[in-house]
């Protein structure tokens, strides 16, 4: 299987950043932009400057801002749109999509109210089975890989070869795909960090240090486990790019919008407030907290970091109050 006419629907930063890597790793790529302006700056100046400042991309990049053009004999779709939109803009898309295609999902989110990851949201919508849907997952700041760091990734398919041709589209001189099956547990562990990554804000916010970024990127971690042990995760995924890697990425980073937005309410700006400064960019983990420690409670999984940053998010908790009631908890051993 060859994937060499690719789709990129969505011309956010990594959506962009994205095509940019299929590109540069000599595919025929196809971004398609919901705002014209941005679909006519990457055809004729190969910038995109609201999403990827500074930024040159490849000539062979072409974008639309027409589905129909996008989808026009392509081999494989990549969606980069929000996890929250990703129902709504697929349906619209699915009567287009060529048969046989593979489909990659970049979003990292649990859907709200119904607790389902975005790959099972994909197959469900384009009526395809499941080992047709790739999922693309690791540390991966779409700014530092637009600028061609080096960074690894993970492409997680339950179909071997479908993984490996996605693996070998995307492969270039900055970036490389390994390959796993476990969707579960990649899917998680993309999801969850960007929850953590707003503890981790809110607590740096607060002035906190390292000590508790470690504690809260490790605690995370346990948390996510347990609730990839409920869903059939592969546990082992968490000590991977998609679990461990994407977590300190994240947790680390002020290039990480979730980070970011977690600082500003640590310093005491509401939600609102927060969310202006985002200036449109999407931060996952604001929605994803309330989906990710509902399907938590739905199968019986202690998840305290992702219920404190629901209730500092939605349920005007004190970031304070956050603190001191995930210090007061019950003591226990580190493994139970
Ligand atoms: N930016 C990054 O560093 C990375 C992001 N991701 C994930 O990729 C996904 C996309 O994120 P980004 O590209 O960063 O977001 P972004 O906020 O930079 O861009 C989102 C894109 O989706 C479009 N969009 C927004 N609402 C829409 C709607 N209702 N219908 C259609 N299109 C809509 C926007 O116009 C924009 O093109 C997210 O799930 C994110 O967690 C994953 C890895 C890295
Ligand atoms: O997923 C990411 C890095 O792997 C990007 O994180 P943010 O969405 O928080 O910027």
């Amino acid at each position: 299987m060859e994937l060499q006419r690719i789709a990129v629907l969505g011309a956010g930063s990594w959506g962009t950043t994205f095509a940019k890597v299929l590109a540069d790793a000599g595919r025929d790529v196809v971004v398609w932009a919901r705002r014209p302006d941005v679909a006519d700056e990457i055809n004729n100046q190969r910038l995109n400057h609201a999403y990827v400042p500074g930024i040159r991309l490849p000539e062979s990049l072409r974008a639309t801002t027409d589905p129909r053009l996008a989808l026009d004999g392509a081999e494989a779709v990549v969606l980069g749109v929000p996890s929250q939109t990703l129902r709504a803009n697929l349906a619209e898309w699915r009567e287009l999509l060529p048969a046989d295609v593979t489909l990659v999902s970049l979003a990292k989110g649990i859907e709200l109210g119904t607790g389902k990851r975005m790959s099972e949201v994909v197959a469900e919508v384009a009526q395809v089975s499941s080992d047709r849907v790739a999922v693309v997952s690791g540390p991966n700041l779409a700014m530092e890989i637009a600028a061609q760091q080096p960074t690894a990734t993970v492409v997680a398919c339950t179909d071997h070869e479908r993984a490996t041709a996605v693996q070998r589209a995307s492969a270039n001189g900055y970036f490389r795909p390994y390959t796993i099956t476990d969707v579960v547990g990649c899917e998680l562990g993309g999801a969850c960090k960007n929850v953590i990554a707003l503890a981790c804000g809110i607590a740096h916010g607060m002035g906190f240090g390292d000590n508790t970024m470690a504690s809260l990127i490790t605690r995370g971690l346990a948390e996510t486990a347990r609730l990839g042990a409920a869903l059939g995760a592969d546990p082992l995924t968490f000590a991977g790019l998609a679990g461990l890697g994407d977590l300190v990425a994240t947790c680390s980073s002020p290039l990480s919008r979730n980070r970011s937005f977690g600082a500003r309410l640590g310093k005491g700006e509401t939600l609102a407030q927060a969310q202006e400064a985002t200036h449109g960019q999407v931060a996952e983990g604001v929605k994803s907290c309330t989906s990710i420690r509902e399907l938590g409670a739905a199968h019986g999984v202690d998840m305290p970091i992702a219920d404190g940053v629901h209730r500092v998010c939605h349920e005007s908790l004190d970031p304070r109050q956050m603190a001191a009631e995930l210090l007061g908890r019950a003591q226990k051993a580190e493994r139970s």
